[in-house]
């Protein structure tokens, strides 16, 4: 089993927050996610310093936007050496050849990653913003497209996970948030699983934050999250 499935999301609104966060994480068990509040707060130097104490970085800014715009976003990227990047799967297919097209210009290219239906989000709300086609429906379209595209893989809720796995086969990368511990409330969240759940619907990757980092004892939190995954892969 890769042992560093779990990808911490570092949303903290400073450097010392997060570093302090992550000085206390070990490399070797785990990925970190610099995400919006972070990124904007404290910009590029600050993944830099991750990677120096040795982890390997999702750079999770979601791009959105024209063709052009998210290929220079998604080129200045890349440049940082990040390990995995993303932008909506709804910018279209324009937007996502031309990401892929810009991640490929440095040697060492990133994950591409595209994000479908946020886990904050369920039918309802779906609804709400004029899909009537329901989450099952738009994740699977959207990750289809992806696909297409040449994109490493996708964002989705580990729920749809088997459905996602089943069409696009075993090489695309699943990358699930939405995660929460037994007794964890859910928050903002609307698709939640917890982590032996999620890489038994067949995750690669998943992304946890609050559930670890506002814990009373983040690395123990950690590390028991590791062992229920280790356990969970042995059962497969
Ligand atoms: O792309 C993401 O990482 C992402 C996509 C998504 O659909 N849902 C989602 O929660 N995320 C991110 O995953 C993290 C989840 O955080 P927690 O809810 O605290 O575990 C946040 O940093 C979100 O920005």
């Amino acid at each position: 089993m890769d042992n560093r499935r779990v990808i911490v999301a570092l949303d903290f609104p400073s450097a010392d927050e997060a570093l302090a966060c992550a000085a206390r994480l070990d490399p070797r068990l785990c990925r970190v996610k610099v995400g919006k509040e972070l990124f904007v707060a404290t910009g590029p130097a600050l993944i830099g310093k991750l990677q120096e104490r040795g982890f390997e970085v999702f750079l999770d800014l979601k791009f959105h936007d024209i063709p052009n715009t998210v290929a220079g976003a998604c080129k200045a990227a890349a440049a940082l050496g990040v390990w995995m990047v993303n932008v909506h799967a709804s910018g279209g297919e324009a937007m996502m050849r031309a990401a892929r097209d810009a991640v490929a210009s440095v040697t060492k290219p990133p994950l591409l990653i595209a994000v479908t239906i946020l886990t904050s989000l369920d039918d309802d709300s779906l609804r709400q913003v004029g899909f009537a086609d329901g989450v099952r429906g738009r994740v699977e379209g959207l990750s289809r497209l992806a696909r297409e595209c040449g994109l490493d893989g996708v964002v989705c809720s580990a729920q749809e996970a088997p459905w996602v796995r089943a069409s696009a086969g075993t090489t695309f990368t699943l990358v699930t948030p939405g995660i929460r511990l037994e007794g964890d409330a859910k928050a903002d969240q609307a698709r939640v699983v917890t982590p032996p759940e999620a890489l038994r619907l067949g995750a690669d990757y998943l992304v946890i934050g609050r559930s670890v980092t506002r814990s009373e004892d983040p690395v123990a939190t950690l590390e028991a999250i590791h062992r229920s995954l280790e356990e969970e892969s042995r059962r497969k």
